[in-house]
């Protein structure tokens, strides 16, 4: 046995042991694994089998020792979300209760990932601190190592590889960078929107994002010979990690190009901080006077969420009336001002399908930079099934049972129904229910 088989087998023996209720093995156990919250290939971890099996006691040591009550595991459920769903009532007044001192010493970093959704995940760090250094951000720009991703009218700008001919049309376009030298057709007698989006891994390389809309198509490729402009949609064909940058910029570009006027007094505003901010040019304006959200970017937190049949087995799908044929999805809408995200939930599931909602749990979210919006992704338990619909929104809809849900995902149902793809979240939350009823 190996160092890695003899690690495996003492994780087993404490999952086994926390699953078990046996704190005497999950003492000797404890004393030997250096990481409390190491997970299975499920991402249970033994906060979670001691939750499943209402072992409380076993709950309260592992909480004593600093195990961490917001690990999720790879169907997006906390210990907590476990213990509600089997009823564990000792153990949810348990994770329930605010950390005691003795386990709390100290700010704990967040070390497992959770849920990355397609366009999370950014590798860049945003070095805000750089964004008020005109000087730094001036060199960096036009420095050797810099990355300029161009967007032409929120497009960004594709190379179209003239050598990948077989893998499909997604796989030859990639996202295009250049250097300062090469824009001059974007920079001549111009000042586009420019963007400071972070600096890369190495600390070396930093990006910026700039908007080449008033360069005429056809000049495109003065930039470079293989430049072509494919839609916003050609983010989704992207790299994780390039899409996620590419959102970053679009959000930003989308706010300069709909915040050209001070809509306090609508005067012309100017670019600051890297693009990170709009300052009236009206030296009357109140919004030069403390700080103003209208300054500042957009966000727009809206909830998308898989609607759970009161008894478990059903999921509620849509249809907008704009979605094409077959084609359902979860429900989403805008959070409202002045309003939590589960009431959002609720507001909205019954706005939409009239049907009520209880129990509210966040799964994960996604930057959907179309143009703004924060997708919060959350499994809500319905308390009622009968469905009335808001036909300005919905054309329809259903309750799904688990095996359907499991055809639309895998594109075999009957009916050819569809979902969205894997990109999009509304498919990692439907795909999470279906995980979850089959974990459990
Ligand atoms: N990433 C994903 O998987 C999915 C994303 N979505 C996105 O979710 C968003 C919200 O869903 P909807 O059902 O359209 O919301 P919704 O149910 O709140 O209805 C939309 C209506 O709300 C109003 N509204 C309120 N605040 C708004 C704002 N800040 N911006 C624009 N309209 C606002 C408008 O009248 C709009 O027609 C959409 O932008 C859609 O693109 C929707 C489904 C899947
Ligand atoms: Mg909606
Ligand atoms: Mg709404
Ligand atoms: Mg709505
Ligand atoms: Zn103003």
């Amino acid at each position: 046995m190996d160092k890695h088989d003899i690690y495996e087998t003492y994780v087993e023996k404490f999952h086994e042991a926390a699953a078990g209720g046996d704190t005497d093995l999950l003492d000797s156990a404890v004393k030997v694994l250096p990481n409390l919250n190491v997970k299975n290939d499920k991402g249970w971890t033994a906060l979670m089998f001691a939750a499943r099996n209402g072992h409380a006691n076993v709950v309260k040591l592992l909480l004593d020792r600093g195990c961490d009550c917001e690990v999720i595991n790879s169907t997006g459920q906390t210990a907590l979300g476990i213990a509600q769903f089997w009823n564990q009532h000792k153990v949810v007044e348990l994770l329930e209760a605010p950390p005691s001192s003795s386990s709390s010493s100290g700010p704990v970093l967040q070390t497992e990932p959770g849920v990355t959704n397609f366009l999370c995940g950014s590798p860049l760090d945003r070095r805000a601190e750089k964004r008020k250094d005109k000087k730094w951000l001036d060199e960096a720009l036009k420095g050797s190592s810099v990355e300029i991703i161009s967007f032409h009218n929120l497009s960004p700008v594709v190379k179209k590889l003239p050598d990948l001919t077989t893998k499909g049309l997604d796989a030859e376009y990639r996202l295009m960078t250049s250097k300062y030298a090469d824009l001059s057709v974007v920079f001549h007698n111009q000042t586009p929107a420019v963007i400071f989006l972070g600096v890369d891994p190495s600390g070396e390389v930093p990006w910026f994002a700039v908007d080449v809309s008033h360069v005429p198509e056809e000049k495109i490729k003065d930039i470079h010979p293989y430049a072509e402009i494919m839609g916003y949609r050609s983010i989704f064909s992207f790299k994780k990690a390039e899409a996620a940058i590419c959102g970053q910029a679009r959000t930003l570009l989308a706010w300069h190009d709909r915040y050209q006027f001070c809509p306090t007094c609508g005067a012309k505003t100017t670019i600051e901080e890297g693009g990170y901010k709009r300052k009236c040019t009206d030296a009357n304006c109140r919004s030069l006077k403390g700080t103003h959200n209208t300054c500042y970017p957009r966000v727009d937190p809206t909830v998308i969420m898989a609607v759970v049949s009161p008894d478990g087995k059903q999921l509620l799908l849509g249809r907008g009336s704009k979605f094409p044929p077959l084609f359902f999805s979860c429900l989403a809408g805008f959070v409202e001002p002045g309003e939590s995200i589960e009431e959002a939930c609720r507001r909205e599931v019954f706005e939409e399908a009239g049907v009520c909602v209880g129990h509210v749990q966040y799964h994960s979210c996604q930057p959907w930079p179309m143009p703004a919006s924060l997708m919060i992704g959350c499994i809500a338990h319905a308390t009622s099934t009968d469905i009335t619909i808001d036909h300005d929104e919905l054309e329809e809809a259903r309750w799904f049972s688990r095996q359907e849900v499991i055809q639309i995902l895998t594109s075999q149902h009957p009916q050819r129904l569809s979902c969205p793809p894997e990109f999009a979240i509304a498919h990692q939350i439907i795909r999470s229910w279906v995980n979850m009823t089959s974990n459990l």
